[in-house]
C-alpha cells in the first residue's frame, strides 16, 4: 500500500443535507476516492444523522465506494440494513458493545468491508484482537459526533501504533484517519502511517470542492 498517495474520502456530515445527492455528485466529479457517511443515533453520539432509507436514495447519485461511519449502539441490528442500502463497507466503534468480533463476522458474512473504529480515549492494543477480521482500521482524530472540530495531535502516537500492527499483520488494511484533516494536519497523519484522509469542513467547507480535494492529496491542478 503507497502512503504517498493518499484516497480522500469526503465526509457529507458538514455537505448541505437539502441536497445530499448533489452534494456527493460533486465531490465525485472531482475526484474524491470513498464517499464518507457518517450514521449518528443520539445515544452513542450526541447527534443524530440518517439511517438506511436515505443511504438507499443516495446510492443513485455515485458509484464510489460508500465508506459507512457508524456511531451507533447496538451495531448487529442495523448492519443487514446498510447492506441493503448499498454500503460498501461499514465500521463500527470498538466502544460500542463487547461482540466486536461478531459484528465485523456478521459484515463480512454479506460480502462487503468490514472496519473497526477508537475513540481518542482508546488505545490501539484494543483492537489486536481483531485485526485479522479488519479491512479499514479508522482512527478518530476527534470525539465522534460533530464536524468542524480541531484535531487531537494526540493521536499520532496511535496511527504510527496501528501501522506498527498493521505492518507486522501483513495484511492489506486500510488506515483511516476522521476529524479536523485539513491541509495542515494531512502531512502529520500520512507521515504517522495514515492512507484514507476523511474530510468534512476542508472539502465542504470549501467554495472549490476539486481544490480542495487536490490539495489535500498534494497534488496542484
Ligand atoms: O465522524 C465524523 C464526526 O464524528 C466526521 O466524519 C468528521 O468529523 C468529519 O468532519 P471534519 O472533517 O469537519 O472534522
Ligand atoms: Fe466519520
Amino acid at each position: 500500500m503507497d502512503i504517498r498517495v493518499p484516497l480522500i474520502a469526503p465526509s457529507v456530515l458538514s455537505a448541505d443535507f437539502a441536497c445530499l445527492g448533489e452534494e456527493i455528485r460533486a465531490v465525485d466529479k472531482h475526484g474524491a476516492d470513498w464517499i464518507h457517511l457518517d450514521v449518528m443515533d443520539g445515544h452513542f453520539v450526541p447527534n443524530m444523522t440518517f439511517g438506511p432509507v436515505v443511504l438507499k436514495s443516495l446510492r443513485s447519485y455515485s458509484k464510489l465506494f460508500f465508506d459507512v461511519h457508524f456511531m451507533i449502539e447496538p451495531v448487529d441490528p442495523f448492519i443487514e440494513p446498510f447492506v441493503q442500502a448499498g454500503a460498501d463497507q461499514i465500521s463500527f466503534h470498538i466502544e460500542a458493545g463487547p461482540h466486536a468480533h461478531r459484528s465485523l463476522q456478521h459484515i463480512k458474512s454479506f460480502g462487503i468491508k468490514a472496519g473497526i473504529v477508537l475513540c481518542p480515549a482508546t488505545p490501539a492494543n484494543a483492537i489486536s484482537e481483531v485485526i485479522d477480521l479488519v479491512d479499514n482500521i479508522l482512527i478518530m482524530t476527534v470525539n465522534p459526533g460533530f464536524g468542524g472540530q480541531k484535531f487531537l495531535s494526540s493521536q499520532l502516537a496511535k496511527i504510527r501504533a496501528i501501522h506498527e500492527m498493521v505492518q507486522k499483520s501483513g495484511r492489506s488494511i486500510h488506515i483511516s484517519v476522521d476529524g479536523g484533516i485539513n491541509v495542515q494536519t494531512a502531512p502529520l497523519v500520512i507521515e504517522a502511517g495514515a492512507n484514507v484522509l476523511i474530510a468534512g469542513t476542508s472539502i465542504y467547507g470549501q467554495p472549490d470542492y476539486g481544490q480542495a480535494i487536490d490539495a489535500l492529496r498534494g497534488t496542484k491542478k
